[in-house]
């Protein structure tokens, strides 16, 4: 099977070989192409996805990303800006359902930002839409007729894109703890009003799980305050990047928290939810084990085998209580020895 190994910028290569070295041991059926994405692929080929790369990304059975974003390229008209790249593959392979769990390893409850008995209860599945929001509406820069620039935004849903993420936040949630938290912001956006009357409508095919509907101001409070309270958060594209760095820091650091990013089928993004991280890369500080739980989401979602994403998830565990911290996590230990010590505990 083939993997389109696409590392990115900052630390994403460096996250990402910890990743195929751990894929390495576990499985000999993969192969890997690699192609540069983001700010790298800008500086080499003058695009931030270059058709080589989303070809490549089409072809494969399944995508391990790194990250994208580098600070030189922050003054670049949008379009050719890194960030660019991963909203391109999300659209054009239409990845719409993102699965982002927050889970706390107990051995990480003293990482964590909230206190250990409040930490320890997390354990939840953030449904993230991904090919919508505001993200992919009409947008850009004007004046104003009193000749003020003004920046906007649309933000839409149509009940079809909302129908089809509701549908796997049910499912989900069947397939857990029974419970889905449709977050919006009904009490002030259109948007969010549509949003939830299609969730409440479709809850009638889901009468196993228990719905309920929060606001997003609110849910961000919940998250601190009780975060045991949650199983699957079903949610928009702005609201869902935003409460799934939230959550990561509920259950130690950005460096832990794995992502899948699926389309209708079986094909699959996999990444790390944090970004490039310019102000570690090159030092070999980044924690890799975000990208090492993102390739075991892909051996158990696209790849068909779940007993090798089964062992890279124990080893994180026992690498864990084997003591193994990166800085995020109050530890010393580098990029490389956080992966030589899932290997070890393979
Ligand atoms: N999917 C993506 O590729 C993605 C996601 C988020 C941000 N970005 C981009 O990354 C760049 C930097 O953004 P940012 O600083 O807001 O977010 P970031 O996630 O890159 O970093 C935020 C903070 O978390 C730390 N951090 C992140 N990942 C870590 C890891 N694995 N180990 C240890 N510490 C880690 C960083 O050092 C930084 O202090 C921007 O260009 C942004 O657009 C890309
Ligand atoms: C880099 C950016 C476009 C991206 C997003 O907003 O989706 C990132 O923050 C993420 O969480 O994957
Ligand atoms: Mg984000």
């Amino acid at each position: 099977m083939l993997i389109a190994l696409l590392p990115g910028d900052g630390i994403g290569p460096e996250v990402v070989e910890q990743a195929v070295r751990v894929l390495n041991v576990v499985t000999d059926k993969l192969t890997y192409e690699s192609a540069p994405v983001g700010g790298a692929a800008y500086k080499a080929q003058g695009h931030p996805l270059p058709a080589a790369t989303l070809d490549l990304a089409k072809r494969a059975d399944a995508i391990l990303f790194g990250a994208v974003g580098d600070p030189d390229c922050d003054k670049l008209e949008r379009h050719l800006r890194p960030e660019q790249a991963i909203l391109g593959l999300r659209k054009e392979l239409a990845l719409f359902a993102n699965l982002r769990p927050a889970k706390l390893f107990p051995e990480l409850a003293d990482a964590s930002a909230l206190r250990p008995e409040v930490a320890t209860q997390i354990d939840m599945v953030i449904v993230r839409e991904l090919n919508g929001d505001v993200y992919f509406g009409e947008k850009g820069m004007r004046t104003t007729a009193s000749g003020l620039r003004e920046g906007y935004d649309i933000m839409s849903y149509d009940e079809a894109e909302v129908r089809r993420i509701a549908r796997v936040g049910f499912e989900t949630a069947q397939a857990r703890g029974g419970k889905l938290c449709s977050v919006d912001k009904a009490n002030v956006l259109e948007t969010s009003q549509l949003w939830r009357d299609v969730v409440i409508e479709m809850s009638a095919d889901f009468p196993d799980v228990e719905l309920s509907h929060m606001y997003v101001d609110n849910c961000a409070m919940q998250l601190v305050r009780n975060p045991g309270q949650f199983d699957v958060i079903v949610t928009g594209n702005l609201f869902g990047d935003i409460l799934s760095d939230q959550a990561s820091m509920c259950a130690g650091s950005i460096g832990m928290l794995p992502s899948a990013s699926l389309d209708d089928q079986q094909k699959g993004l996999y990444e790390p939810i944090h970004g490039s991280a310019p102000d570690i890369a090159g030092q070999g500080k980044a924690n890799p084990l975000a990208t090492i739980l993102s390739a075991a989401m892909m051996l158990r979602y696209s790849l068909g085998l779940p007993d090798e994403a089964d062992r890279i998830e124990a080893a994180v565990a026992k690498a864990l209580a084997g003591g193994a911290r990166s800085p995020d996590l109050g530890g010393t230990m580098t990029t490389a020895q956080m992966g030589d010590a899932v290997l070890a505990a393979l």
